[in-house]
């Protein structure tokens, strides 16, 4: 099945339909998709890291738990696919997914999921509208970067610190120095590495095409990056989708902070959902570089606006006495874009590549 998860877009499969064999099924996303290319003529890549996305999705047998989810990131020009980070966009269709596909039974007018995130060990909690026993669609929710409007599929984290490098803080500290440059490494959903964009020489509201055209800055990014990662104890990451590298600047529009957001290599039209969580915590963390730029509410529980690109992503935190992030919602939507068969071949190079 094809879904939009958020502001993403990929496909949509239940783990028995895919090669149990790692390097057959790798070969087989890279075929569906169309990668390596640029452009994934041959396939059903949307020729940007946000629309060549997987979500593999089975039957948990983790008591407490409806369904287990692997999200696999299909790289748009080489010919890689990784498990190594999670993406909260596709988590948002995988609960009306798993119902379509009779997973899990409705329960009456909103269907609880409760989902095992495969990359991070982690738990989300989804509710979908089904009114009549079947998945409603259409809603009056509206999330920036994404037209219309939808139904609201509330999330919900309440266990995300460390999520791919074990700790809230990788490196021990609120902010490191990298290649000459202030950082702070974070992660809680999202291994990210914060910079202000004014320390590279950027205003922090640039287009994404135009910090997609700066080769200059693509480069020295990557370098910190490289550097980053084996201090997040994410080892080599070249090879990798993580970390995130968000620049930061002053909010413009009543929110916490502007960001603006490398997936690594290209900037995110948006932000992605843990990445947006990973950016709101380091804001109201003491010492970090976010310090001086954001604006964060007051009280226990924040209501939190993640400039970016399209506008803003909401997040709702909940922190405990001494500050610190306890759990975490936010509102997203999905739809089903088409249910059918996909017709791939890998070819010699897609199947050694993933071999490899
Ligand atoms: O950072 C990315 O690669 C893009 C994502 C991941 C995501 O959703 C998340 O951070 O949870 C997206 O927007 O889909």
């Amino acid at each position: 099945m094809w879904m939009r998860g958020g502001s993403s877009k990929g496909g949509y499969f239940l783990a028995e339909d895919l090669p149990a064999d790692q390097a057959e099924r790798d070969a087989f996303l890279l075929a569906v998709m169309g990668s390596p290319d640029t452009r994934q003529i041959d396939g059903m890549g949307g020729a940007d890291p946000l629309t060549s996305k997987v979500a593999v999705v089975r039957k948990s047998q983790r008591p407490g738990v409806d369904v287990d989810y692997l999200f696999l990131q299909v790289f748009v020009d080489q010919p890689l696919v990784s498990d190594a980070q999670n993406c909260g966009n596709l988590l948002a269709g995988v609960a009306p997914f798993a119902i379509e596909r009779g997973l899990v039974a409705p329960q009456g007018a909103e269907t609880l999921v409760r989902i095992y995130m495969e990359n991070t060990g982690q738990i989300a909690e989804a509710r979908v509208q089904t009114p009549e026993g079947r998945v409603e669609y259409a809603g009056d929710a509206a999330l920036d970067g994404v037209p219309g409007t939808a139904a609201p599929i509330p999330l919900f984290f309440s266990d995300t610190a460390g999520s791919s490098c074990g700790a809230l803080l990788p490196t021990g500290r609120a902010r490191d120095r990298i290649q000459g440059v202030d950082v702070t490494c974070i992660d809680n959903g999202m291994p990210v590495v914060l910079i202000r964009a004014a320390d590279l020489g950027c205003r922090g509201d640039e287009t994404r095409a135009e910090l997609d055209a700066d080769e200059s800055l693509k480069a020295r990014l990557e370098a910190i990056r490289l550097e980053a990662g084996p201090l997040m104890k994410l080892g080599d990451v070249s090879k990798q989708s993580v970390p995130k590298m968000t620049l930061i600047s002053a909010p413009q529009d009543g929110g916490v902070i502007n960001t603006r957001s490398f997936i690594p290599h290209r900037c995110h039209a948006g932000i992605g959902v843990f990445g947006a969580l990973s950016v709101a915590t380091a804001a109201a963390l003491p010492g970090s570089v976010a310090e001086g730029l954001a604006q964060v509410p007051a009280g226990a529980s924040k209501a939190m606006r993640i400039e970016h690109p399209s506008g803003a992503t909401r997040v709702q935190v909940e922190t405990d006495g001494a500050g610190a992030f306890r759990s975490a919602g936010l509102i997203l939507s999905a739809r089903k874009l088409f249910d059918g068969v996909v017709y791939a071949a890998a070819r010699a190079s897609q199947r050694e590549a993933a071999a490899e």
